[in-house]
């Protein structure tokens, strides 16, 4: 479990992060989303006690992170994938990490194995892609097999593969019944991957609730109806009041339908002979909710003048 409580960091005139209060759930993958500068990052160290908040409190199941005897066993966190000793082996660094953690050493072979870094395990890890680096920052979060784990971008530098890997790795991490925290600017990295989501924008939390709530925030619900007939139906479904709008300028074919349930389409198109090829109640887009919900806290929008 991860409690952040009216947490806040100012740097100089600059707020960070702004009085944030969340809970992240063990048993489930939580998405940490905001867009760049949002402060997830920043939060994310004063979890983890790298830095001190201005005022407010983080808690890792249920203690300040720095009260933490033997860190990593408590949790496990991936920052930044750069930061490992180039000239070390990724054996020799995690092991150095074992050692000064009081974790078995027989755990580096271990997780070694469960990132697929195995035979890469003599090199030194400067050598290593930004894949490989992600990797071994993974290992290095797992190596105390702790109960809490948190991923700032983890997904940065990865292959595809390495991404289907990775989702993979945290939904059993949250089955295992552990805590498992994800940051990421991407809504679609999390469409797939969270079971709950924590949204921040400059700073403050703008909604912290599950995928399926988020994504009902959408305020575009609608059917795709295709057919030959559009115009004809258009007039009729409006005449049901619905309100038809063309899926788009070059489509002529395919109305966005919205206020009149699919079945009543399908029904109305039936009753007067129109043959419909496409009939698709459009699901909210978590995309679209995130890009709406935090327009106004995108940092550096583009577009528009500052
Ligand atoms: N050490 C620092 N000194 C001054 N300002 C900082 C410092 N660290 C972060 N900031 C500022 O705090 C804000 C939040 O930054 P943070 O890196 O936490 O955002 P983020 O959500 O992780 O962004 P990104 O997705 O770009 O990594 C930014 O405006 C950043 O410029």
């Amino acid at each position: 479990m991860i409690e952040v409580n009216e947490l806040t960091k100012r740097y100089g005139a600059r707020t960070a992060v702004d009085r944030l209060s969340f809970t992240v759930r063990p048993g489930r993958v939580t998405g940490f989303l905001g867009p760049n500068g949002a402060g997830k990052t920043t939060t994310l160290r004063m979890l983890l006690g790298l830095d001190r908040p201005t005022s407010g409190s983080a808690t890792v199941s249920g203690v300040p992170f720095r009260d933490h005897p033997r860190g990593l066993r408590h949790a496990g966190a991936l920052l930044d994938a750069g930061q490992v000793h180039g000239g070390r082996s990724a054996t020799a660094h995690l092991s150095a990490l074992a050692r000064s953690n009081g974790i078995p050493a027989r755990r580096v072979d271990e997780v070694l194995q469960e990132v697929g870094l195995t035979g890469a395990a003599a090199r030194r890890a400067g050598g290593f892609s930004l894949g490989m680096k992600q990797r071994l920052g993974i290992a290095t979060a797992l190596l105390g097999d702790p109960p809490v784990l948190m991923f700032d971008e983890p997904v940065n530098g990865m292959d595809p593969e390495g991404v289907l890997w990775m989702r993979g790795l945290f939904r059993r991490l949250a089955a295992e019944g552990r805590t498992v925290f994800l940051s990421s600017h991407l809504m679609s990295e999390m469409q797939n991957t969270a079971d709950d989501l924590v949204v921040i924008g400059r700073g403050r939390l703008i909604a912290a609730e599950s995928v399926r709530e988020f994504a009902a925030r959408s305020t575009r619900p609608g059917t795709v109806v295709g057919t030959s007939r559009a115009a004809e139906l258009g007039a009729l479904l409006a005449g049901a009041g619905a309100s038809v709008e063309p899926q788009g300028p070059a489509d002529t074919r395919r109305l966005v339908v919205t206020g009149l349930a699919a079945d009543r389409i399908g029904a109305l198109a039936l009753a007067h002979g129109i043959v419909l090829d496409e009939l698709t109640p459009r699901t909210a887009s978590l995309e679209e909710a995130f890009m709406e919900l935090t327009a106004d806290s995108v940092e550096y929008p583009t577009g528009r003048t500052r």
